[in-house]
């Protein structure tokens, strides 16, 4: 496995798995390789009989701002020559196929510890959480797909509706409109720590988990997530092909590369 920026790190802890994000200058945002990396981690936890519960914290004061534009830049300037097709089949289709896939067969208990706002793709893989902490109400989960020349990716098609309802759904994605507290309270998230320290937060999501998992017989956790999951991981798995197919031809075009430019230029800023 490789850590390529070594903006992810990750500790066992039996019966959890921890993997933090602490990149928090540059908000978290992760570049392909990272996301590999992340994937790579899931698999990891999964494959270790020890683990019951894979936790995903971060550090500063935004969980993850997405794609890291920077590398997207490079993506698109490295091999001038490759045909687009090939290009985004390799550095967006294949890693986001499998992160995404990662994340929707993972068999333990998947906790976001949600310290502040998450975007893009991290924000889609925090809808495919089983369980979801927020540190206080300033938190929010922004898919900006309709500004950036994209669409719906880490099955979000099939993760928001279901979280949030049909209507909700619509009203973020096609006004590119951040998923506040208010909204998220109660559908995504379940407990609402109240703090304002990432740090603190971390520790106290750990502390309550292994107060409240100490006394329980862990293989039947595994038991419940596999029936739960029965009647949508199908959904997921073909929401995360198609996803990926419709956005390839995005890419193809050309206008995600332009307006990730933008943003890195900071011409180009979210309303939130
Ligand atoms: C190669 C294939 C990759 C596969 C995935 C492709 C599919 C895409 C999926 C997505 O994730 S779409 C979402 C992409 N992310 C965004 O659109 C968010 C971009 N960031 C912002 O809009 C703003 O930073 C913010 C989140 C609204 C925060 O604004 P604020 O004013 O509070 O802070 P900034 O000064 O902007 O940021 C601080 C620091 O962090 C750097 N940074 C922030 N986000 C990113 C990022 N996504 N990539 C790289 N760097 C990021 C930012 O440049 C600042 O650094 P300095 O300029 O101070 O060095």
């Amino acid at each position: 496995m490789d850590n390529y920026s070594g903006k992810i790190e990750y500790r066992i802890e039996a019966p959890f798995f921890i993997i933090k994000l602490s990149d928090p200058g540059r908000l978290n945002s992760l570049a392909g390789n990272d996301y590999l990396y992340l994937a790579q981690l899931l698999e990891k936890a999964d494959e270790d009989d020890c683990v019951y519960f894979t936790v995903l914290q971060s550090s500063g004061r935004f969980f993850s701002s997405g794609a890291d534009y920077l590398s997207i830049g490079k993506a698109q300037e490295t091999n001038k020559s490759e045909p687009e097709l090939n290009k985004w089949l390799s550095n967006f289709v294949s890693r986001n196929v499998y992160v995404t896939d990662m994340f929707t067969r993972h068999r333990k208990i998947l906790i976001c510890c949600l310290n502040g706002p998450a975007i893009g793709l991290s924000a889609a893989l925090c809808a495919l959480c089983d369980i979801v902490y927020s540190m206080n109400e300033n938190v929010y989960l922004l898919f900006p797909f309709a500004s950036l020349g994209l669409v719906t990716e880490g099955a979000t098609s099939v993760t928001l509706p279901l979280k949030l309802g049909n209507n909700a759904t619509y009203q973020a994605l096609m006004f590119n409109e951040p998923i506040k507290y208010d909204k998220l309270k109660g559908s995504v998230i379940t407990k609402n720590y109240g703090l304002n320290d990432t740090e603190k937060f971390n520790t106290a999501v750990m502390d309550e988990l292994r107060q409240k998992t100490n006394h329980l017989y862990l293989p039947s956790i595994l038991g419940i997530k596999k029936l739960l999951m029965i009647n949508i991981r199908d959904q997921l798995e073909r929401a995360n092909a198609v996803e990926v197919n419709d956005a390839l031809k995005c890419w193809v075009k050309g206008e995600p590369q332009k307006r990730f430019k933008e943003l890195s230029l900071k011409q180009r800023k979210h309303k939130l």
